[in-house]
C-alpha cells in the first residue's frame, strides 16, 4: 500500500512539471553536518505563479530559498532556477532574480534613496527589452510608501519602515523571479495591506514569479496561487489553498435558524446542502453562516501528522487524497 502511495505522489510529480517552469526542484537533500534537514524535497514554480512555501520553524524553509537563491551549496538533489543551476548562477543570472531576505541590518549609515538607486545601478546593464532594469528609484519608493524616509539613514527607519527598503532593494533590479522570505514580518496592517498589492501589480503586470515564505497563514491564502507545506524534510502538500481545505477528511460547518431554532450541521457539499434548505424551508431560513476549515485547520493537521514521525507517509496520503 505504501508503495502505491509513493507511486502516485511520482506520478504527481512527473505529470506535473511544467513547461513554463521558474523553479524545479527534484530530490532535493540537505544536511548540516550529521542534521538532515531536508530529505528529498520536490517543488515546481510556474512563471508568473505566486507560491507560499509554509512550515514548522526549523522545518528548513530558510534552507531551501538559500539553495534556490545560489547563497547555500545543497548536499544532493537537482535544481534549476530560470534554466540555471543556482550553484553555477552568473551575474546575469542574479540579475534576473530578486531576494528580500529576513531582516538585513547592515548598511545603516547610508541614506534610503541612495542606497535603493546604488543597488538599482548593478542591474542596469542587464536591461532587456520589455524588461527595463532598474525600477525608477523614486516611483520604487513611492510605491512603497517610502517617499518621506527617501533622505533618511537607515539607522533612523522604524523596524516596519526598514522592511520596506528590504523589499525595495529585492524589487529594484525588476526581477523575472523574486523571493520573499517573510516579507511582512513588523508590517503596520496597512503596510501589509499595502505590500499584498504590490505583489498581486507585481505578478500581474510584470508576470513575476514569486516564491515567498511566511508563518501568517491568511497571507498565504490570500496571496498565493499554490501552497506548499514544508515538514520533516519533505513537501507534504501542494496545492491551492482552497484545494487544501477541501482535503484532510475535514468538513465544512453550516449554521442556520428556523422559527427561531438554530441547527448546526457538517457536510463536505455546503453548497449543495445550502441549496436543500432552501428548497426545503425557502425564505424561513435565516442566520445562515457556513465556516470552512480554515488553511490554518489543514496546516496543523498535515505537520502533526509529518511531524508525528512519518513525513514520507503524510506526503503519499495527501497525494492519494488529492487524485
Ligand atoms: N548554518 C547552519 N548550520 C547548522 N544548522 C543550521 C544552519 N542553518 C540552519 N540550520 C538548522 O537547519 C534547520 C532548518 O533551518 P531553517 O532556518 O532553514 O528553517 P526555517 O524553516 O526557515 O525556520 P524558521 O521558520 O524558524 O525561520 C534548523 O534546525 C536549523 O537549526
Amino acid at each position: 500500500m505504501a508503495d502505491a502511495r509513493a507511486r502516485s505522489v511520482a506520478r504527481e510529480v512527473a505529470h506535473g512539471v511544467p513547461a513554463e517552469a521558474a523553479i524545479t526542484v527534484r530530490g532535493l537533500r540537505m544536511n548540516y553536518g550529521t542534521t538532515e534537514v531536508l530529505r528529498g524535497v520536490d517543488l515546481t514554480a510556474r512563471r508568473g505563479e505566486v507560491v507560499a512555501l509554509l512550515g514548522p520553524n526549523g522545518a528548513g524553509k530558510t534552507t531551501t530559498v538559500e539553495i534556490l537563491e545560489g547563497f547555500r551549496a545543497r548536499s544532493a538533489g537537482e535544481v534549476d532556477v530560470l534554466g540555471t543551476d543556482p550553484a553555477r548562477g552568473d551575474e546575469r543570472w542574479r540579475s534576473r532574480i530578486g531576494v528580500v531576505m529576513q531582516s538585513w541590518r547592515d548598511h545603516a549609515a547610508w541614506k534610503v534613496r541612495d542606497l535603493v538607486d546604488h543597488f538599482g545601478r548593478f542591474h542596469a546593464p542587464y536591461a532587456e527589452p520589455g524588461r527595463p532594469r532598474p525600477y525608477d528609484t523614486d516611483e520604487l519608493l513611492a510605491s512603497l510608501g517610502l517617499e518621506e524616509q527617501s533622505h533618511k539613514r537607515l539607522r533612523t527607519l522604524s523596524g516596519g519602515q526598514r522592511r520596506r527598503v528590504d523589499v525595495a532593494l529585492g524589487l529594484v533590479g525588476r526581477p523575472e523571479l523574486l523571493f520573499l522570505d517573510e516579507p511582512t514580518t513588523g508590517l503596520d496592517p496597512q503596510a501589509r495591506r499595502d505590500f499584498h498589492e504590490l505583489v498581486h501589480r507585481l505578478t500581474d503586470e510584470d508576470d513575476t514569479t514569486v516564491l515567498l515564505t511566511t508563518h501568517d497563514l491568511a497571507e498565504a491564502e490570500k496571496l498565493a496561487d499554490r501552497v506548499l507545506i514544508l515538514a520533516g524534510g519533505r513537501i507534504v502538500a501542494d496545492g491551492s489553498a482552497d484545494r487544501l481545505s477541501s482535503l484532510v477528511g475535514m468538513q465544512s460547518e453550516v449554521t442556520w435558524s428556523v422559527g427561531g431554532v438554530r441547527h448546526v450541521h457538517a457536510t463536505d457539499n455546503p453548497a449543495r446542502y445550502v441549496a436543500g434548505l432552501y428548497r426545503e424551508h425557502g425564505d424561513a431560513v435565516t442566520d445562515l453562516k457556513v465556516l470552512r476549515p480554515s488553511l490554518e485547520e489543514v496546516y496543523l493537521d498535515l505537520v502533526q501528522r509529518s511531524e508525528s514521525g512519518d513525513a514520507d507517509r503524510a506526503a503519499a496520503e495527501f497525494a492519494e487524497e488529492i487524485r
